[in-house]
């Protein structure tokens, strides 16, 4: 079966049906990343995008029950080269193809995705729709023109209601924008008894909860969609260390006073070098965004700037100059990708652990 990708500004990309048949208008974004499909197709922060992967060929080591970033995948539409349908690999449990089949996400293959990826570095992301072969442009362009951008994805993938993943260690709070399973198993994996909240819980509600430490997860969309978290952060931020993480570090950043602002065509990959000033130190990582924090906008507030992406010199990560927060705009949990930066997680728990000394609390 043929299927269409139509852009907004009415490039018309011709290739194969193959996922689920049904239509969607997202944002079309592109992904650097060789390895990881699986990661990214459920990684929350994808909702509400159409997501073109850059590596010529997907599929081919299946997909397995081991590597989800969440079991409700909410991305809108996967574009690739090629997409293999036969994968070789003792962990595969089913095909690409039946994974989106079974999670009614549409994809494509057989298009130019390096022609595609050009057009989006040079004009920026912009919104599309996967379509039947058969349907008109002008219908289409239609469509997109009538389906404006999400607003309100946090909301969609957020938790409901929060849930514990208990340990014996630090308490800690987990706010969730759309989490991937990364941090909570990272958390996990040092003993943390984790709390996961709903994105809506304001300060008094997670401070009834006692927590030693606050994590900010990631999330789809743009920070400034979210103001309930920036007012609940910049009240808990002098009494409990704060870690965030992707859009969680925007969160912190616009509730310290910082702003934030879309980027032209994001980050997403797996091999993103940021510098460290602290450590002086440069670092692959993995990212996943669209907005960044506007370094200009730093310099008024109580944040310093400790890391930078070195490809465009876009602000990576911040730290609170009075208190114990900081964050970072890749992705410290990443898997698949470089583990170069887990040591982060360490660091909170270091902070964590030096507040609760402070207050005489210690283990
Ligand atoms: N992975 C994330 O948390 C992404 C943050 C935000 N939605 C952005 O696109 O910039």
């Amino acid at each position: 079966m043929e299927r269409k990708l139509i852009l907004e500004d009415g490039t018309v990309f011709h290739g194969k049906a193959f996922g689920s048949p049904v239509g969607k208008v997202g944002e079309v974004v592109f992904n650097t990343g060789m390895t990881g499909y699986q990661e990214t197709l459920s990684d929350p922060s994808y909702c509400g995008q159409i997501v073109t992967m850059t590596y010529p060929l997907i599929g081919n080591y299946g997909i397995n029950r081991d590597d989800f970033e969440t079991i409700n995948p909410s991305i809108f539409g996967f574009v690739v080269k090629e997409a293999c349908d036969t994968p070789s690999n003792f962990r595969s449990d089913e095909s690409l193809d039946e994974f989106l089949i079974a999670n009614d996400i549409p994809g494509i293959s057989d298009i130019d995705t390096r022609k595609l990826t050009k057009i989006l570095r040079k004009h920026g992301t912009m919104r599309g729709i996967l379509t039947d072969a058969g349907e008109g442009e002008e219908g289409a362009l239609q469509k997109i023109e009538n389906t404006p951008l999400l607003t309100n994805q946090v909301e969609r993938v957020s938790t409901v209601k929060p849930y514990v993943a208990p340990g014996r260690g630090f308490r800690i709070v987990l706010v969730d924008f759309g989490m991937k399973h990364g941090i909570l198993r990272e958390l996990s994996k040092r003993n943390c008894h984790v709390t996961v909240v709903p994105h809506d819980y304001d300060a008094q509600q997670i401070l009834r909860l006692k927590p030693d430490g606050i994590m900010l997860t990631n999330g789809p969309g743009n920070p400034k969609s979210v103001p309930q978290a920036i007012e609940m952060i910049s009240e808990v931020i002098e009494t409990v260390p704060l870690f965030g993480i992707c859009l969680g570090h925007q969160l912190l950043a616009l509730a310290c006073g910082a702003d934030t602002s879309k980027l032209k065509f994001g980050h997403r990959g797996s091999n993103h070098p940021v510098y460290d000033f602290d450590t002086k130190r440069t670092y692959l990582t993995s990212q996943n965004h669209g907005y960044a924090v506007t370094e200009s906008s730093i310099k008024d507030t109580d944040l310093e700037l400790t890391q930078v992406a070195l490809n465009d010199k876009t602000v990576e990560g911040v730290r609170h100059k009075k208190y114990a927060a900081f964050s970072v705009q890749y992705h410290p949990e990443s898997s698949p990708g470089p583990d170069d930066t887990n040591y982060l997680f360490d660091q909170f728990l270091q902070n964590v652990r030096a507040h609760k000394v402070s207050k005489q609390e210690v283990l």
